[in-house]
């Protein structure tokens, strides 16, 4: 953004925490006014004043000589916020002599492949992408998230862009924010590239199934978009290749999200669509979050392909590909889940750390210490495939599903998604599990000033002491996050969430009274926290 030179800065421009806005490797805020407690802090000006940061971070990156103009698309979700957004962003890079192509509604996965697509007539590739999403959150918020063609930008990076943002914001005066919206007017193009990424998809499972052009016809799969930004999977990929699609819900963008959150993890959001499979005798039902970074399946008989069982059917499907290889997931998985891909497909289990970026960089670095990985999944439903450039996208784990249901039905084979439910033979799936999330009061005199952080880890370390004085429990040999212990026939891995001030409890054992067992364990040792909140727990061990 070029700030005019001699006059005073902007008076009325709230002052704003921009590293407050970092969630992780994205940016998060409110960027709609109205609910109590939550006020406005993404504003127009402060997200152009990011789309700005951004552009200069890029061309630091890219080196930019001047000789050739840069160029980033924007695409959004279905959030009520996303046209203001999405024109303030432009403003933004435009102000900074940049190319804007604008997508309109689209999917993350989307935006990152524009920056790798090879297509003179769509503008690709760009040489930076902004996706404007706050995923699954509620209707009031938004976000962005950035990419190049090496990949999504690491916490590193955004805290870098959010940093240039703050000075740029500072220097906004009245006069330089009335310029960048005629300099945004004449630099804008619009394209739709969901058309290039659906046909891309469309022709993945094309060539799975032997270069058959409509190799689901016969199927029946249900779609449920949650009113989020993946409508397009029904008619733009799963109706060209020959399915029927009829029954499926929430197709329509609606920033209010009136039917149910769109989230693979969210209880009401499964149960909607497993409804509509059982309902539309529906030989498959897929599930994507509003971003359509993260997705799951039902199969026809109602059985949810999320969380544990996702990560399950994804490893035998890539092992199938490349045996023996690892697969990288987040901590919360199951014990069940390692002893099915160890014993089972003969692969190997690497169970990390909680959030999409650390599992998809721990198989990235896998690979170059010489570990093969070709999968990096986490319970949400964030997959990513190395043979997708690393990339969490929904659509794609869905497209290697429905290869896997093609070509078994190439091969002569029947029963619609019964090939994927005997994929899961083996799988020992815990009678009882659980996740508690115990808040952290920071301004509780406990805390002692310090930050919630410093107390989360006193706490854990509290109770990995409290577990060696116990012989009926044993710690996890390895363990890359928080405290994982095995005991009463199942575990709890208690640890600090990526981004709130919250202790999150995972419990999975063979009864609700040994998840209780455990559950008092950990009760026991917290008790003189008193800045904890363990009224979750508390609640869960009384009712059982
Ligand atoms: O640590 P938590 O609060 O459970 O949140 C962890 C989750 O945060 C976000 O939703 C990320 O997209 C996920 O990748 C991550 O797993």
């Amino acid at each position: 953004m070029e700030a005019a030179p001699s006059t005073a800065a902007v008076p009325n421009l709230d002052k704003v925490d921009f590293l407050k806005l970092q969630n992780g490797s994205d940016i998060r805020g409110v960027a709609v006014a109205g609910v109590e407690g939550e006020p406005l802090n993404l504003t127009e000006p402060v997200s152009e004043a990011i789309a700005a940061g951004f552009a200069a971070w890029l061309l630091e990156k890219k080196k930019a000589d001047g000789s050739r103009r840069l160029s980033i698309s924007v695409g959004h979700d279905s959030r009520i916020s996303a046209k203001k957004l999405e024109d303030a962003i432009s403003r933004g890079i435009a102000g900074a002599g940049l190319d804007v192509v604008q997508y309109g509604l689209a999917s993350t996965p989307a935006m990152f492949n524009s920056t790798v697509t090879e297509d003179d007539a769509f503008l690709c590739p760009v040489d930076g992408s902004i996706m404007i999403t706050a995923s699954h959150l509620p209707y009031n918020r938004n976000g962005f998230k950035f990419f190049t063609n090496a990949g999504g930008l690491g916490k590193a990076d955004i805290k870098n862009i959010l940093e240039r943002a703050a000075d740029i914001y500072n220097k906004f005066t009245a006069e330089g924010l009335t310029s960048s919206k005629g300099k945004a007017l004449a630099s804008v193009k619009r394209v739709d590239y969901m058309n290039v990424y659906t046909s891309d998809l469309v022709k993945a499972v094309r060539k799975a199934a032997g270069n058959i052009e409509k190799p689901l016809e016969g199927f029946h799969i249900v779609v449920d978009a949650g009113n989020g930004a993946g409508g397009f999977f029904a008619a733009k990929v799963l109706e060209p290749l020959g399915a029927v699609t009829s029954g499926s819900q929430f197709l329509e963008p609606d920033g209010m999200f009136p039917n149910h959150i769109p989230n693979p993890e969210d209880k009401t959001a499964m149960k909607a669509i497993t409804q509509a499979v059982l309902d539309n005798k529906a030989d498959l039902g897929i599930i994507f979050d509003t971003d359509v970074d993260r997705s799951a399946a039902v199969d026809s008989t109602g059985l949810e392909f999320n969380r544990n069982r996702l990560i399950a059917l994804m490893s035998a499907i890539v092992l199938e590909e490349h045996p023996g290889t690892t697969i990288v997931t987040d901590s919360v998985t199951s014990d069940g889940l390692t002893t099915f891909i160890e014993k089972k497909l003969g692969g190997k289990h690497h169970r990390f750390k909680r959030g999409y970026k650390n599992v998809i960089d721990e198989a990235i670095r896998l690979n170059s210490v010489g570990e093969e990985s070709h999968l990096a999944i986490e319970t949400s439903g964030h997959g990513a495939l190395k043979e997708n450039h690393w990339l969490d996208d929904g659509a794609y784990l869905m497209v290697k599903i429905l290869n896997k249901i093609a070509s078994a039905r190439a091969s002569g084979l029947t029963g619609g998604s019964k090939v994927l439910t005997g994929l899961l033979e083996g799988l020992q799936e815990p009678a009882f599990s659980v996740e508690l999330r115990l808040k952290i009061n920071q301004s509780h005199q406990d805390l002692k000033g310090g930050s919630f952080r410093d107390y989360g880890e006193a706490v854990l370390k509290h109770l990995e002491n409290y577990i060696d004085s116990n012989p009926k429990l044993q710690k996890a040999p390895v363990n890359y996050e928080g405290v994982r212990v095995s005991g009463y026939g199942g575990w709890f891995l208690l640890r600090l969430s990526l981004h709130d001030p919250v202790l999150p409890l995972n419990i999975e054992a063979p009864s609700n009274n040994d998840a209780v067992l455990l559950g008092n364990v950990v009760r026991a040792a917290l008790k003189e926290f008193s800045a904890l909140d363990t009224s979750a727990l508390d609640k869960f061990v009384q009712a059982s």
